[in-house]
C-alpha cells in the first residue's frame, strides 16, 4: 500500500492569463479548481498508474470538503481528519504566451496539538511492514519542523519505506532521519546546502552528502531539463523530454507518484526513472494538477534518454 500524508492541502485555482502583467488589470481566459497539495497529487498519480493509495492528512471547511469529494469521485481511498478553519486556496497563474507559471501559495491554517497527535497516530497505524509512506509539501506553520523526521524514524521502525519531498527545514531535518528516497528540485537542493548550483556535476557533488544519513535513493528534479537519479553506487542523468507545456504545477508530485509505484513494484532503477520521467512530463501536458493519461505516459517512456555516470564520468 502507498500512503500519502498531506498536512497542508490546498484547492489549486489555476487561472490562465495571456500576457500576464504585474501592475496591470489582467483578464482571465479560463479557470479551474483541483484538489491539491503534494501528497494528494501523489495519490492521484498513483491512481493513474493503476495502484492503490490512501490519502491522509488534515482538511478543513468547505475547501476541505471539496477536496474530499474530488478524491471520492476518483475513488481514491482517503482518511482525513477534519479540523477547524479553512483549507487554503493556492493560485496558479499560467501564461501560455510568455510560457510562465506563477504560484501564489497561502500559508494554510494552524493545527491544534491534539489534532496533530491524532493525525500522526492515524498515519502510523495505517502503514505496515513493506508499505510506502510519502511525506510531502509544507505543513501548518505552528508545527515543529522535525515533524517529517519524527514520522520517518517511526515508519522505519515498522519496516516502512519513506519518500520525502519537502523544502527548507522540513527537508533538512527529514533527511537526518534517513528516508528511503528524497526528491529535491534544484532550488530545494541549493537552499539545503546554502550554495548556488550551476551545473549537473555540481548538483551531484553536493547531493552525495545526503547518503551519509542512510538515504538510499536521491532524485534531483530539474524541470524541463530532466533529472538526476543517484544511489551510493551509481548516478544516472536523465534528459528532459520535449512536450507541449500546459501547466507545470504538479510535475514534481507526478514524479514522486511514479517513483512510489516503481518502488512498490520493485522496478529496477532504469525502469523506475523512465516511468517517473514519462509520468511527470505527461502531467505537464495537462491543465492544472490533472495527471497525464496512461497511453501518453507509455508513449513518452520510449523517449526517455539516460546517461550513466561512473565516478562522475560519462560511461554510456
Ligand atoms: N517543461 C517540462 N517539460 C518536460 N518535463 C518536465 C517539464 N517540467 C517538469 N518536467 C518533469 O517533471 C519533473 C519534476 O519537475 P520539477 O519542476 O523539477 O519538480 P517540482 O515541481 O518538484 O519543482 C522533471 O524532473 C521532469 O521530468
Ligand atoms: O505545500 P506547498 O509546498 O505549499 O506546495 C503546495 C502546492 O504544490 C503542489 O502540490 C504542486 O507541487 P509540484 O508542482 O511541486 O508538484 C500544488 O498542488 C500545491 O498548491
Amino acid at each position: 500500500m502507498i500512503v500519502t500524508l498531506t498536512l497542508n492541502p490546498a484547492v489549486d485555482k489555476t487561472i490562465e492569463i495571456d500576457s500576464f502583467q504585474i501592475n496591470h488589470v489582467n483578464r482571465v481566459s479560463s479557470a479551474r479548481l483541483d484538489a491539491g497539495g503534494k501528497g494528494i497529487n501523489v495519490s492521484k498519480g498513483v491512481h493513474t498508474l493503476g495502484e492503490k493509495s490512501k490519502a491522509m492528512g488534515i482538511l478543513a471547511g468547505k475547501s476541505g470538503q471539496f477536496i474530499k469529494e474530488q478524491l471520492d469521485i476518483l475513488k481514491i481511498d482517503n482518511d482525513f481528519l477534519f479540523v477547524g478553519g479553512e483549507t487554503r486556496t493556492n493560485i496558479k497563474v499560467v501564461d501560455r504566451i510568455n510560457h510562465s507559471n506563477t504560484d501564489i501559495n497561502e500559508k494554510g491554517p494552524d493545527i491544534a496539538e491534539p489534532d496533530l497527535a491524532e493525525v500522526i497516530c492515524k498515519t502510523l497505524e495505517a502503514v505496515h511492514d513493506g508499505d510506502i509512506l510519502v511525506l510531502s509539501g509544507s505543513v501548518p506553520s505552528n508545527i515543529d519542523s522535525n515533524i517529517y523526521g519524527v514520522l520517518i524514524a517511526r515508519a522505519k521502525e515498522k519496516g516502512v519505506k519513506t519518500i520525502l519531498d519537502a523544502d527548507g527545514a522540513l527537508l533538512k531535518q527529514g533527511i537526518k532521519a534517513g528516508p528511503y528516497l528524497v526528491k529535491p528540485n534544484i532550488y530545494e537542493l541549493e537552499r539545503l546546502y546554502n550554495t548556488q548550483i550551476t551545473s549537473k556535476e555540481k548538483a551531484i557533488e553536493v547531493a552525495m552528502d545526503i547518503f551519509a544519513y542512510g538515504v538510499e535513493l536521491i532524485v534531483i528534479s530539474l524541470g524541463e531539463e530532466g533529472s538526476i537519479l543517484m544511489t551510493k553506487e551509481e548516478t544516472v542523468i536523465v534528459e528532459g523530454i520535449e512536450v507541449d507545456v500546459i501547466s507545470t504545477v504538479g510535475a514534481g508530485d507526478s514524479m514522486v507518484a511514479a517513483l512510489a509505484v516503481a518502488i512498490h513494484r520493485d522496478y529496477p532503477l532504469e525502469k523506475a526513472i523512465r516511468l517517473a520521467t514519462a509520468t511527470s512530463a505527461a502531467s505537464v501536458m495537462t491543465s492544472g494538477t490533472e495527471t497525464g493519461e496512461m497511453n501518453v505516459i507509455e508513449q513518452l517512456e520510449k523517449k526517455v534518454k539516460l546517461i550513466s555516470y561512473d565516478n562522475r564520468e560519462v560511461v554510456k
